[in-house]
């Protein structure tokens, strides 16, 4: 039982200003695994105000001081590695060697990325008699969702710290030991005080103080387009910037003449990996109709390769949902695919067979789905795929783009003339060629109601940077 009551607030571990315990669950087995506090208005406003004070100092700080800053981040982070991983596999649920490769290696990847976009940046630039400046746009609210933890902590804090920036984090209150860990690392790292602040608490609580408050320059949110869209609301009467990373229900087109069984195949692992829980996971396939047996068969075969079970055993490839009440939705979503005439392949509601304790659920896949059933609309964030399908190319694209939603597509084909045309046709941020993911360089983000703003690399670096033009400098 780890106890992580305290906030980190100006280069110290402090207590909350009121006692708000809250406990957090171990999905595997249900128990409570560590308690948090959730914060209130006299924390936010300490950690802004630190922040605040900080930015005088850091904002004009080197690059080659934040660079050795970074450096020695990196080097904790190596130190904590192991720490990290089982925090994260505590907390949400990853497999073990999810928790461990992809996920604590991507917080590494965004580190290690940002300090060598940082290395190159060049913070001004010349346009005929005008000076442009690259300025720090100031005090941060950085919001975090539990899904993928440290992965979408360190895309925010890396940018935000290398571009001279303070910061408030704000962990999901459902995974927050990764953000705790993390602020351990930042300060053992010797990050200025006040530079980085971390407050623990709910949406409804901190984000919106955090969203609302006066003194803080810039939200970056990812999470769910509903919080996402109240985020904007609040953040709206004190005009700061707001960059949202949302869900998503990304569709998955498989050409007839791509290489059917692995592509199927693919796409299905990639829905059932980190147990559906990813905003970018490829939720929708889309085959032509002709062959929607032949697909369904591949993908049913695919899930039943799937280990469900205790993220601690290494054989394990799929762990619980994060919550009961993820499981919950998941459940009625199953369901309500089943009712309204989806063909249920395998899987279903219900756990599987003889677990009893845990948020698992079981690998599932409907054929014969079509796009306006609640399946292929809503986002399930569960292991869930839903297989449609198509007669022509321009019916597939169609289809693609009839969501609200705009984070991510993925293509499977050969003829690649017919694949880049579809990719320039489809409304999302990122398109995925045959298996293909972008590195860490790529901007991520989406179209449409997956949100504004793009993380990652260099494009990472634009959300945190106001732009001053001063003409008659050269
Ligand atoms: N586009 C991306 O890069 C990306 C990446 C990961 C997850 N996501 C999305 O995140 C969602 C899953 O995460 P979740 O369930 O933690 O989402 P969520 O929206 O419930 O919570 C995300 C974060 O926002 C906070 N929050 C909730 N309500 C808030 C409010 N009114 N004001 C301010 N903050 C608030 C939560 O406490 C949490 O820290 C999915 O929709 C997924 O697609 C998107």
């Amino acid at each position: 039982m780890r106890h992580y009551q305290q906030f980190y607030i100006n280069g110290e571990w402090v207590n909350p200003a009121a006692d708000n315990s809250f406990d957090v669950i171990n999905p595997a087995t249900e128990e409570v695994c560590a308690s948090i506090s959730l914060g209130a208005q006299a924390d936010v406003d300490a950690a802004v105000a630190a922040a605040k004070e900080a930015f005088k100092t850091w904002s004009i700080s080197s690059k080659e001081e934040r660079i050795a800053i970074f450096e020695s981040i990196i080097a904790e982070y190596k130190n904590r590695y192991n720490d990290m991983a089982a925090a994260i596999s505590e907390e949400m649920g990853a497999p073990v060697s999810l928790a461990t490769k992809a996920q604590t290696g991507s917080g590494l990847g965004h580190l290690k990325t940002a300090m060598a976009v940082l290395k190159e940046f060049e913070f001004t630039e010349q346009s005929g008699n005008s000076r442009i400046f690259k300025e720090p746009i100031g005090v941060c609210g950085l919001i975090t969702p539990w899904n993928w933890p440290i992965n979408q902590i360190t895309c925010k804090v890396a940018p935000a710290l290398a571009t001279g920036c303070t910061m408030v984090l704000k962990p999901s209150e459902i995974a927050p030991l990764s953000g705790y860990i993390f602020a351990e690392i930042l300060d053992k790292a010797g990050v200025p005080k006040g530079v980085f602040n971390l407050v623990n608490g709910d949406g409804p609580g901190v984000g919106t103080l955090l969203s609302s408050h006066p003194d803080v320059d810039m939200i970056s949110f990812t999470g769910s387009t509903r919080a996402g869209s109240l985020v904007a609301q609040n953040a709206a009467p004190t005009v700061k910037r707001v960059t949202q990373e949302l869900g998503g229900k990304s569709a998955n087109i498989i050409l007839d003449d791509a290489g059917f069984g692995s592509a199927v195949k693919r796409g299905a692992f990639s829905v059932f990996n980190n147990t559906g829980q990813s905003c970018n996971a490829p939720t929708r396939m889309l085959v032509p109709n002709s062959r929607m047996e032949e697909a369904a068969e591949i993908a049913a075969n695919a899930a039943a390769r799937v280990q469900v079970g205790d993220p601690q055993e290494e054989s394990t490839t799929m762990g619980p949902l994060v919550s009961s009440m993820q499981f919950d939705k998941v459940q009625n979503l199953i369901e309500t695919g089943i009712k309204e005439g989806a063909n249920l392949v395998c899987g279903g509601s219900g756990k599987p067979e003889g677990v009893t304790k845990g948020y698992f659920v079981k690998p599932t896949v409907f054929s014969q789905v079509n796009n306006q059933m609640t399946i292929a609309r809503e986002e399930i964030f569960g292991p869930v795929l839903s297989i449609l399908g198509y007669d022509t190319d321009e019916e597939a694209i169609e289809i693609a783009n009839d969501t609200p939603y705009g984070l991510a597509g993925y293509i499977q084909g050969q003829d690649m003339q017919r694949v880049a045309h579809i990719a320039s046709k489809i409304r999302a941020g990122n398109i995925n060629i045959n298996g293909q993911s972008g590195d860490l360089n790529t901007p991520f983000g989406g179209y449409k109601q997956s949100g504004n703003g793009r993380e990652w690399g260099v494009h990472g670096f634009e959300d945190y940077l106001e732009t001053k033009a001063v003409s008659g400098l050269e």
